[in-house]
C-alpha cells in the first residue's frame, strides 16, 4: 500500500514536498487555510519582489536620458518619473493570483488531495481539518511564520502596516517610517524610497542590514543616504496614528512623524493551539520547531520544513528541507541539509547577493582563506550598461584555493552569483572558477577575474 502523508501548509516548505512525494507513490493530502504559495507567494516574496520590481524599472528609466534616449520630439526624458500606486498593487494582485493559481493547478495534476481550511495534530499520526481526520504514516508541518507585532506598536491596517498590508494603498505614502533595518525593512525601504516616497529607516543595530557582509552593508547604508533616505539608530518604544499620520517614537525619547509607518521587526512561527507539544513535537522558546538536518521533529513520524523551524527563513531552504522530509519519509537517498551552500540575495538597488560562508564565519571557524575584491565599476561591461557602483568579493582557501564563499553588488546580482553557487556546492577552487569562460564583454568576466587574482604561482591553472 502507498504511503500516506498529511502536509499542513502550501507555502514552498510544504507544495515542493507535495510535489517530491506523490511522484515517488505517495498518497499525499495538502492542508492550507489560506491560499496555495503560501505566504511566501501570497504576502512575502511574490508582492514584495514585484513592487522592487517597478522600483528598479523606474530607476534605469530615470536614467534614459544619460544613455541618449529622448523623446520623439527632441525633449528630454523627464528624471523625476513617478508612478501609479494603484496599478503596481493592481499588477502585485494580479501576479499573485496567478502563481498561486498555478500551484494549485499543478499540485491537482499531479495528484496531490487539498483540504482547504485549519489543521491540527490529533497525536503524530494523525490530522483533523474541521469534520474531517486525516489518518496518517507522517505529517510534514510547513506552517511559516506571520509578522511579530511589538506591544505599543500594534498595526491599524491603515497607516501602521505590517509588510502584508502594503498592498492595498492606492496612493505613494508621502512618508513612510520604517521600523526595523534586516532584509524586509531594507527592502521596503529602498523600494519606496526609489518610488518617490520620503523614508526613514529606524535601524535598531549598528547598520543596516546588520547580518550582510559588512562592506555590502556599508556601501547600501552609503547609497540610501545619497537617495536622501533618512537613517535613525534606535528602537521603536510606540507607534501611533495622530491624524492624517502617525508617530513613532524611539526609546531615547526621538520623535519621528511620518504618513504612514512599515513594522518590519522580524515574524513568529504559527506553531501555537495546533496539537504539536501534544503530539510530542518539541518547540524552542520562541515557539520554533526542533528539527534535524533531514527535518525529523522529535515525534516519530512527524516532519517540519520552513518559517516555522526557524533553520534560515528562506523559501530556497523551505522548500530543500520539505524535499528532504519526503525523501527520508519513502526511503530515498537522503542528503542532509547544509546551510554552507545556501545562496540568498537582498532585492535592494543594486542587490547584494551572497553564497556559502561568510568572512564572519570563516574567521570563527579558524580557516584560513584569502579575499578578492574587485570594484564592478572597471568592468567594460558595467561601463556600456551605465553601472558605477558594486563589487564582487570572492573567498578561497589560502592553501587549495577552494571557494569558501562569495558576496555580489550589483543589479541583479541575485543572477550573477550562480556560477559561484555551483563553485561553492561543487567544493570547486578558485582556479576552476577562473579557468571557464566568460563572455566577452559580460559583468560575470569580473567574477572570473576576482577568483583569478587568488591564484597562487606554482599550480595549475
Ligand atoms: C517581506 C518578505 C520578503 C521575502 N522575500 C524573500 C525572497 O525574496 N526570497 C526568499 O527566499 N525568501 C524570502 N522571504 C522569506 C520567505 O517568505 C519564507 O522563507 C517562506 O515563505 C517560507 O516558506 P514556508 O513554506 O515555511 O511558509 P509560508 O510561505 O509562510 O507558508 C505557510 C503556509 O501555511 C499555512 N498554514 C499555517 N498554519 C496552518 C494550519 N494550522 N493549517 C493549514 N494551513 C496553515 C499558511 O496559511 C501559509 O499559507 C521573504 C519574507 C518576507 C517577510
Ligand atoms: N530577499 C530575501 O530573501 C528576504 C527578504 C525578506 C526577508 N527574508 C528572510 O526573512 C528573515 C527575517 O528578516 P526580517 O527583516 O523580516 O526580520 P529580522 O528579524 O531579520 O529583522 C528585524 C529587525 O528589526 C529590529 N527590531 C526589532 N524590534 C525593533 C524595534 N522595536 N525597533 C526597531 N527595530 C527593531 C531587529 O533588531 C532586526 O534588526 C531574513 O533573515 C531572511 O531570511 C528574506
Amino acid at each position: 500500500m502507498s504511503p500516506r502523508v498529511v502536509i499542513v501548509g502550501g507555502g514552498p516548505g510544504g507544495y515542493e514536498a507535495a510535489l517530491v512525494a506523490v511522484k515517488a507513490g505517495a498518497e499525499v493530502t495538502l492542508v492550507e487555510r489560506h491560499g496555495l504559495g503560501g505566504n511566501a507567494v501570497l504576502t512575502d516574496v511574490v508582492p514584495s519582489k514585484t513592487v522592487i520590481a517597478t522600483a528598479e524599472w523606474l530607476t534605469i528609466a530615470g536614467r534614459a536620458s544619460e544613455l541618449g534616449i529622448r523623446r520623439r520630439d527632441g525633449g528630454e526624458i523627464a528624471r523625476d518619473l513617478t508612478v501609479d500606486m494603484a496599478q503596481v498593487n493592481a499588477r502585485v494582485k494580479a501576479l499573485v493570483r496567478k502563481q498561486s493559481g498555478d500551484i494549485r493547478t499543478r499540485l491537482e495534476r499531479t495528484g496531490v488531495r487539498i483540504v482547504a481550511g485549519e489543521a491540527r495534530l490529533d497525536g503524530p499520526h494523525a490530522v483533523v481539518v474541521g469534520d474531517e481526520r486525516l489518518e496518517t504514516d507522517a505529517v510534514l508541518l510547513a506552517v511559516g511564520a506571520r509578522p511579530r507585532v511589538v506591544p505599543g506598536c500594534e498595526p491599524d491596517g491603515e497607516r501602521i502596516l505590517t509588510w502584508t498590508q502594503l498592498y492595498d494603498l492606492d496612493e505613494l505614502p508621502e512618508h513612510l517610517v520604517v521600523v526595523g533595518s534586516g532584509v524586509t525593512g531594507a527592502e521596503f525601504a529602498g523600494a519606496y524610497r526609489l518610488l518617490g516616497s520620503e523614508v526613514t529607516l529606524v535601524a535598531s543595530k549598528d547598520r543596516v542590514l546588520a547580518r550582510e557582509d559588512p562592506d555590502a552593508s556599508a556601501h547600501l547604508t552609503q547609497v540610501f543616504k545619497d537617495r536622501g533616505m533618512h537613517l535613525v539608530g534606535g528602537r521603536a518604544a510606540s507607534v501611533a496614528r495622530v491624524g492624517d499620520g502617525v508617530r513613532v517614537e524611539l526609546e531615547d525619547g526621538t520623535v519621528i512623524e511620518g504618513s504612514h509607518c512599515l513594522m518590519a521587526v522580524g515574524s513568529v512561527p504559527n506553531t501555537e493551539g495546533i496539537g504539536l507539544e501534544e503530539a510530542g513535537v518539541e518547540l524552542d522558546d520562541r515557539g520554533l520547531i526542533r528539527v534535524d538536518r533531514v527535518s525529523r521533529t522529535t515525534a516519530r513520524g512527524v516532519y517540519a520544513a520552513g518559517d516555522c523551524t526557524g533553520v534560515l527563513p528562506l523559501a530556497s531552504v523551505a522548500a530543500t528541507q520539505g524535499r528532504i522530509a519526503m525523501a527520508h519519509v519513502l526511503g530515498d537517498a537522503v542528503t542532509p541539509l547544509d546551510l554552507s551552500l545556501v545562496a540568498s540575495n537582498v532585492f535592494t538597488v543594486p542587490e547584494i547577493a551572497a553564497v556559502g560562508a561568510s568572512e564572519a564565519e570563516l574567521k570563527a571557524r579558524g580557516l584560513f582563506y584569502e579575499v578578492s575584491t574587485l570594484d564592478l565599476a572597471r568592468n567594460p561591461r558595467a561601463k556600456m550598461l551605465g553601472i558605477e557602483e558594486g563589487f564582487v568579493k570572492v573567498f578561497g582557501h589560502t592553501v587549495t584555493g577552494q571557494v569558501f564563499g562569495a558576496v555580489i553588488v550589483a543589479p541583479r546580482a541575485g543572477e550573477h552569483i550562480y556560477p559561484l553557487s555551483l563553485a561553492v556546492a561543487h567544493h570547486l577552487t578558485v582556479d576552476d572558477v577562473a579557468a571557464a569562460f566568460t563572455v566577452y564583454p559580460s559583468l560575470t568576466g569580473t567574477v572570473s577575474e576576482a577568483a583569478r587574482r587568488l591564484h597562487r604561482m606554482g599550480e595549475q591553472g
